[in-house]
């Protein structure tokens, strides 16, 4: 702005002459101009992106401060808290943002305005003296990942946090991530703290980094390339759903009882996990056995280990030295898992010994041959098979077992996206007469029959996309960099993705991004889309990529169809369905459902 456009402005106040906000003389403020210019970007940026109404009842008056501040309000989050602040209807944001435009920022952001739906409120980050963001932290871990919604809703898509000790930058921008994954792979390890808080997973491909995870994940990808070991995975899902779930749910239906899908989901993948890694099938699905010591001492692990991750680190250094709370849950599981793993490893090499297992289809006989070939990074004896069996038990496990009670919240609230499906399982197994579906029940789906099904598949991406297994991504900063949206990283930052909230993005998957919507994976003459691929986000990306994904999807696919095709389900009327606060996206209360027979 020049002087003259300057006097003009002034003029709307008055004469100059007795326009005394700036002073006067020699001495008149310097920053007019420029103060002047903050207040009319703001002002218009605001006013232009948002419908500003006050508080009623809130009384706004000066304070007795040298500067003219407002009374009731600290600092300016609170302020920004006093205003109530909804959407224009249709009315998309502007890229340019008051609030970037007030920080100085150069670079325009857009940011994404989708209210939050599990809770319909939105809570910002806020500082306290002393405690920075701690307090923050403390009142919203039980919704952490709706949380994570709130502040690239509110703060944009990256945020750095600060409290004492503690400073974590938070992103879902998909350039960020991509470049943290990718193209600075090795400036972003997982890090000391995660690997302490991991510290059950010892040496494991999970919580390893640098040299020792690039061996590891050579071991891991010579046991899972093997003809053997898909051909296994495939047999295992069919024969653990012919064998055990299905029957379990015929039983349920001569009851005529409620059932809670994803405990069942979860003893499934239990089974098919540890049958996968150790040979032998634990049965905890048709025992529906409330006594699986392992499954139960696995679920407090992983609530301890989730607590580590949002308690500062000597917080629950400290309660694990004087075992208590959850540590002492953690201490207590570990016991547990450490001789059950003693003891199935035991079993292994004596199997082997004996001759029985020669072709070496489960995983741990691949790690006893390889460790007894002395392949690099096989050493440590048993440790190194118990951190590397556990950890693909943890691994495979709850985020399958979780994705798959997804998968059934959402196509059972979606009955045309069911309906879909249903037609084509009826063409695989060629069914074109009632009398041939109702005759030959129950329909088994093999890994074979699901294979080339688009839209199956499609509802499978759709349930991953918008629950991922692992809502999220942390890694840890080793040198200082900045990334591409100009956000400065600086050396030990704790760094968190969120794949939860990227999903919820208009600007990444448009303005129905909180739809369920298997179609967004098909193109316009029905194949599989890429295209979506490149901002799906669920199973990581780069050299750290999840390794069982085709084993997940293989999962997924198996039970799904042969549940669905057989037995109809009804969410139970007033269940509250919302996600856990925990590391794997679980449900808070399960997914109990009603089970009848499918009639056609
Ligand atoms: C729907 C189910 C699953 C989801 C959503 C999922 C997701 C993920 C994610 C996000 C990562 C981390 C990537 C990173 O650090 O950047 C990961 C890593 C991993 N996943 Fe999965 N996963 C699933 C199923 C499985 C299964 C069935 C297995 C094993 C059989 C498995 C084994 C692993 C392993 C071993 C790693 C560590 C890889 C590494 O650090 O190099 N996952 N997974």
């Amino acid at each position: 702005m020049d002087q003259r456009e300057w006097k003009i402005q002034a003029g709307a106040y008055g004469d100059m002459d007795k326009f005394f906000a700036f002073g006067s003389g020699p001495r008149l403020c310097m920053g007019k101009y420029i103060g002047v210019t903050m207040i009319k970007s703001a002002v218009a940026n605001i006013l232009f992106n948002f419908h500003v109404e006050l508080v009623k009842g809130h009384h706004v008056y000066s304070n007795s401060s040298l500067i003219l501040n407002m009374k009731n309000v600290v600092g300016a989050i609170a302020r920004t808290r006093n205003l109530k602040l909804a959407r224009l209807d249709n009315f998309e944001p502007q890229p340019t943002c008051a609030r970037d435009f007030m920080k100085g920022l150069s670079r325009p952001k857009a940011i994404d305005l989708h209210v939050n739906q599990h809770h319909g409120r939105t809570k910002v980050v806020t500082y306290w003296p002393i405690l920075g963001v701690l307090p923050c932290l403390a009142q919203n871990a039980h919704r952490m990942h709706d949380y994570c919604v709130d502040i690239s809703n509110t703060h944009g898509l990256t945020k750095v946090l600060k409290g004492p000790f503690l400073e974590i930058l938070y992103t879902c921008d998909p350039r960020n991530f991509e470049y943290i994954t990718k193209t600075n792979f090795p400036n972003y390890p997982k890090g000391e703290e995660y690997n302490k808080a991991f510290e059950m997973l010892g040496d494991g491909l999970f919580n390893s980094d640098f040299d020792l995870w690039h061996g590891q994940r050579k071991l891991a990808g010579k046991a899972f390339a093997s003809n053997n070991f898909s051909r296994m995975v495939s047999n295992l899902s069919k024969k653990v759903v012919e064998d055990e779930l299905v029957p379990l749910l015929v039983k349920l239906i001569e009851n005529s009882s409620t059932v809670d899908l994803e405990e069942t989901f979860m003893n499934y993948t239990f089974d098919v996990a540890f049958f996968s890694i150790f040979g032998r099938n634990p049965k905890c699905l048709s025992k529906q056995s409330p006594e699986n010591k392992f499954a139960k001492a696995m679920d407090d692990a992983l609530e301890a280990i989730f607590f580590r991750h949002v308690a500062p680190p000597m917080w629950w250094r400290l309660c694990g030295r004087l075992k208590i709370g959850v540590e002492k849950k953690h201490h207590n599981a570990w016991e547990t898992i450490d001789q059950s793993m003693a003891h199935y490893i035991a079993l292994k090499k004596e199997e082997l010994l004996q001759g029985a297992g020669q072709e070496r289809s489960d995983i741990l006989s691949t790690y006893i041959y390889l460790q007894n070939e002395k392949q690099e990074f096989t050493s440590g004896g048993d440790k190194f098979l118990r951190d590397s069996a556990l950890t693909l038990l943890f691994a495979a496990r709850d985020t399958t077992g979780a994705s798959l009670s997804w998968f059934f919240y959402s196509v059972l609230s979606n009955p045309a996206v069911e309906s879909k499906i249903l037609d084509e399982l009826k063409k695989v197994k060629k069914c074109n007469s009632e009398n041939d579906i109702t005759a030959k029940k129950p329909w088994i789906f093999n890994s074979e029959d699901v294979k080339g099904l688009v839209y199956l598949h499609a509802a499978c991406c759709e349930t991953l996309r918008l629950y991922p297994g692992l809502p999220l991504n942390r890694k840890e900063a080793l040198h200082e960099d900045v990334l591409p949206d100009g956000t400065m990283v600086r050396p030990k930052m704790m760094i968190i993705m969120s794949p939860f909230a990227m999903a919820r993005m208009k600007s990444l998957w448009g303005n129905d991004c909180m739809k369920f919507k298997p179609e967004r994976w098909i193109t316009e003459d029905g194949q599989l889309s890429n295209e979506p691929m490149d901002k799906f986000h669920t199973f990581g990306a780069g050299p750290r990529i999840c390794i069982g994904k085709d084993f997940a999807l293989t999962l997924l696919k198996s039970a799904a169809a042969s549940l669905l095709f057989n037995f109809k389900f009804e969410l139970v009327k007033g269940h509250k369905v919302y996600p856990k606060p925990s590391l794997v996206l679980q449900m808070k209360n399960g997914l109990l459902v009603q089970v009848k027979r499918r009639v056609f």
